[in-house]
Parts: structure tokens; C-alpha cells; sequence
């Protein structure tokens, strides 16, 4: 990490209506850091993301990626969005996937160079795309299409990576082998990287920082300082527990009917005790 700031938010606020995601949000995310966006379904995570990708106006606040104001379509602002499967029929291939992302507008408009074949072609071995590097991103399963996308992100050599729940749909060995290569990119590259998830836990050796949201409030540290029972509970305004057992970190609502934290719908994490957020009761 150094001390260049790639991404600063000042007093950054977001509202709908009445409602409020979050509000005073100060922000500075260096070259190299690795900040974890936590926090229950709808707490905001995503629309932070969107406000960073100029996509969704802050109603308070500013957001300046490199010393600038934020704007749609920064090509060194990398983003992996969450996951939604390519539609049936369309015919750009794993390998078109990455190469868009190495070459950007140039892409078909001309043949790749020596090294931009060579980067492509590291890329695809990398994300584990080689065994499917010809076939039609739209035939591949969930967790393939998810890695030709964080290819994709990784090829334009992003100075801020934006990741949201880059690794659903993953199993246990690509988790891994994503999480390895996100932060062997920002090692590399000193690239900041902001990611969002449920489950801090396949990611806990790489985090720097964690904004945890949740019910229009957020708060902002190490692992260690945020995720903790008294810190959590503040946050949510009712009991929660953080539980560590056998390396991982597991969040629950501890008191009987409490409203946080598994209230928030997990169905997807039905297995509590895997669950970071899960509802055991
Ligand atoms: N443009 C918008 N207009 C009105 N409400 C919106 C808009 N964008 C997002 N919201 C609302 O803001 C809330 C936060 O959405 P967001 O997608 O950021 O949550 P999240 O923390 O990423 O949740 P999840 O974990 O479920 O992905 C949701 O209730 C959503 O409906």
C-alpha cells in the first residue's frame, strides 16, 4: 500500500426518499488497499459502487477517483458487477471477453499485438478459462461466466478495482484462485480495491479495511476493530454476535426475534453456520 489516495469520499450521503443508505461517509482508499464493503441485504453496498462508477448521483458529498470528480466510464476503473448470466445466443467468446478488456475500443478493430496476445492468453490461464477459452460466454455455467468476467476487469490493469460479490457461484478452489488474483493484481499493479460480499470470510487474509453499512449507519476499520460483538451491536442497535471459530467469522443476531442481523434475507445462507450473517437464533 502507499499513501496515494485513488479513491476519496467527503461527507458522501445517499438517499431515496425518505430513506437513507448512508450519510457522512469519509472515505480515503489508497493505491494497494483492499476494503471490504460488508453489511445486510439492501444496505446500500451496491449503490456505493454505482456512486463510485458515476452512475448514481450522491445527494450529499463528493466522490473523486484520482483527484477528480467521478464519472460514467473511467477506463481505469475496473468493475466486476454482481453476477447476471449473458442471454442465450450471444456469440462473444470467453477468449472476446478478456480481449475487450485488453483492448478496450480497439478491440476487432485491428489484430492483437505479440504482448497483447500474451497478456490475453495469461489472463484466460489465470482466471482458469483455458479448457473454455473458444466457447460462447453465454454457454457457460454461472461460476465460468463469473470468472471470464473478473478477467475481463483485470485486463484494462484497473488503478481501482470494484468488486460486487465477485465470488457467488464460485466453488471452494476458484473462490481462492479469484481472491488470489485480485490481490496479486493490487500487490502488482497497486491497484485499490473495493469489495463487496456477505461473507468476509474467503477474503479475511487479503483485507486491509472493512466499511460495514447496515440501517443507514456504517462503520469503518481493521477486521479486527469492526468485527466485534460490542462494535457490530452498536452498529445494528441490538444484540449481535461475532463468533470465531476454526479461522472463520460467523455474525449472528443473538438474542431470540432480534432484528438483525439474519433478518435481513439470507435465504441464500440457509446454512447458518457458514453464514457471516446468518439467522441462528
Ligand atoms: N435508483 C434507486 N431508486 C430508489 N431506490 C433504490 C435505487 N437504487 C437502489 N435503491 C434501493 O436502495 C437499497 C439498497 O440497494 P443496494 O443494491 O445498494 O443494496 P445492497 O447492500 O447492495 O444489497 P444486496 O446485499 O441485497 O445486494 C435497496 O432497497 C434498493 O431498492
Amino acid at each position: 500500500m502507499t499513501d496515494e489516495v485513488v479513491l476519496r469520499l467527503r461527507g458522501a450521503g445517499m438517499s431515496f426518499g425518505e430513506r437513507t443508505l448512508w450519510s457522512g461517509l469519509d472515505l480515503d482508499v489508497r493505491a494497494g488497499e483492499f476494503v471490504a464493503v460488508l453489511g445486510p441485504n439492501g444496505a446500500g453496498k451496491t449503490t456505493l459502487l454505482k456512486a463510485v462508477l458515476g452512475q448514481q448521483d450522491l445527494t450529499a458529498g463528493t466522490i473523486e477517483f484520482l483527484g477528480q470528480p467521478v464519472h460514467r466510464g473511467h477506463r481505469k476503473i475496473g468493475y466486476i458487477p454482481q453476477q447476471r448470466l449473458m442471454e442465450q445466443g450471444t456469440p462473444l467468446r470467453t477468449r472476446d471477453m478478456i480481449s475487450l478488456g485488453v483492448l478496450g475500443h480497439r478491440f476487432g478493430l485491428r489484430r492483437e499485438s505479440r504482448d497483447e496476445r500474451a497478456r490475453i492468453d495469461a489472463l484466460v490461464d489465470e482466471v482458469g478459462a483455458t479448457a473454455f477459452a473458444t466457447a460462447p460466454v453465454a454457454s457457460l455455467s454461472g461460476g465460468e461466466q463469473q470468472r471470464a468476467r473478473v478477467g475481463q476487469a483485470l485486463a484494462a490493469q484497473p488503478a481501482l478495482l470494484l468488486c460486487d460479490e465477485p465470488l457467488i457461484s464460485l466453488d471452494l478452489r476458484h473462490q481462492r484462485g479469484v481472491t488470489e488474483l485480485i490481490d496479486s493484481q493490487r500487490r502488482a499493479m497497486g491497484a485499490a480495491v473495493v469489495f463487496v460480499t456477505h461473507d468476509v470470510n474467503p477474503i479475511l487474509d487479503v483485507v486491509d479495511r472493512v466499511v460495514y453499512i447496515a440501517g443507514g449507519r456504517f462503520t469503518i476499520g481493521t477486521p479486527d476493530e469492526v468485527l466485534q460483538s460490542s462494535v457490530l451491536s452498536d452498529l445494528y442497535g441490538t444484540p449481535v454476535d461475532v463468533i470465531r471459530t476454526m479461522g472463520r467469522i460467523v455474525i449472528v443476531g443473538s438474542t431470540e426475534g432480534s432484528s438483525a442481523p439474519g433478518d435481513h434475507d439470507h435465504a441464500h445462507h440457509a446454512e447458518a453456520d457458514l453464514d457471516p450473517e446468518g439467522p441462528v437464533r
